[in-house]
């Protein structure tokens, strides 16, 4: 708990999909909201609903992520506002195509809404939770964070960031009471497939997951004081084996001689 403040948390992208599930959860274990997205009227709705079911406070807040002044202004309003304790970095979009058929309007849209507003939204937050020791950043990558797909190419990169971004967080905030959590949903019933050349209906039904089962998954790893949560991963020790893999290639780069098969004139 922030000082007498009752604990506020911050959802990017509460307008629809996980962001209003992570609203109507996280207004349910008792915190009052701040929701950000550019389409108020359904922030409104949603605020509405949320007085009227738990008695929260909601404060909605307009903004394009994909603006840098709107994300100026919100930066602003995290860093001055102690009663932030959760920030779900939940806001993204996902523009499906070729890499060289994308506009760059779709493509500077996945950067600066993934990658920059995640980012420095993250950064505002974080001196002021470091300073008071609590407070959790939750970010919303992608199971495409592990795994890239022709036509989700740059939307892949945008979540491998994320991934990769969270989990540098995570040893930068050890030894402190502040959380950083990654989640990596693989698909969820949402809009962000309306008008794309994947709508939903075309995955197959047994691969989809509603957003309700999604965001109570994803609750229950930060629960458990998971950093990385694999909603949809039934055999949790994959992801202990792959990131140990991982671990062991890494630590094998750390190596200053050219690999043999590098050198002319050696085998492979
Ligand atoms: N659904 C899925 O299968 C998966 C989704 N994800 C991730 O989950 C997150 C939520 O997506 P999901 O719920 O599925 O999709 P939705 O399309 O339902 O929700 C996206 C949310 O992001 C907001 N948003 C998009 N662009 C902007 C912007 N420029 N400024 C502010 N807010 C913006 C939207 O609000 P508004 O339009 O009102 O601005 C909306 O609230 C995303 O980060 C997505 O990448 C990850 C893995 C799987
Ligand atoms: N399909 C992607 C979202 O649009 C994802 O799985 O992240």
């Amino acid at each position: 708990m922030a000082g007498n403040f009752k604990p506020v948390a911050v959802v990017t992208g509460a307008s629809s999909g996980i962001g209003a599930g992570y609203a109507r959860r996280l207004a349910a274990r008792g915190y009052d909201l701040a929701l950000v997205a550019r389409r108020v009227e359904r922030l409104e709705l949603l605020a509405r609903e949320l007085g009227e079911a738990h008695g929260t406070q909601v404060e909605v807040i307009g903004a394009d992520l994909g603006q840098e002044a709107d994300i100026a202004r919100i930066e602003q309003w995290l860093a001055g506002n102690p009663a932030v304790t959760m920030l779900v970095n939940n806001a993204g979009t996902s523009r499906m195509g070729g890499t060289g058929a994308l506009t760059d309007a779709d493509v500077a849209a996945m950067l600066t809404i993934n990658v920059t507003a995640l980012t420095r939204l993250t950064r505002a937050v974080l001196p002021g939770f470091v300073a008071r020791n609590e407070g959790a950043v939750v970010n919303i990558a992608s199971a495409l964070a592990l795994h890239s797909l022709p036509l989700v190419s740059i939307y892949s990169g945008t979540k491998a960031y994320v991934l990769g971004f969270s989990r540098g967080l995570q040893e930068e905030v050890a030894g402190t009471n502040v959380r950083v959590q990654v989640v990596l949903p693989a698909a969820v019933a949402t809009e962000i497939y309306d008008g794309t050349i994947l709508p939903l209906e075309q995955l197959p039904p047994e691969i989809v997951m509603s957003v309700d089962d999604m965001v109570d998954a994803s609750l229950a790893g930060l629960d458990r004081g998971e950093g990385i949560t694999l909603p949809s991963v039934a055999d949790g020790a994959l992801w202990d084996a792959y990131d140990a893999a991982r671990f062991e290639l890494f630590t094998a780069t750390q190596n200053g001689t050219p690999a043999a098969r590098y050198k002319s004139g050696q085998a492979a």
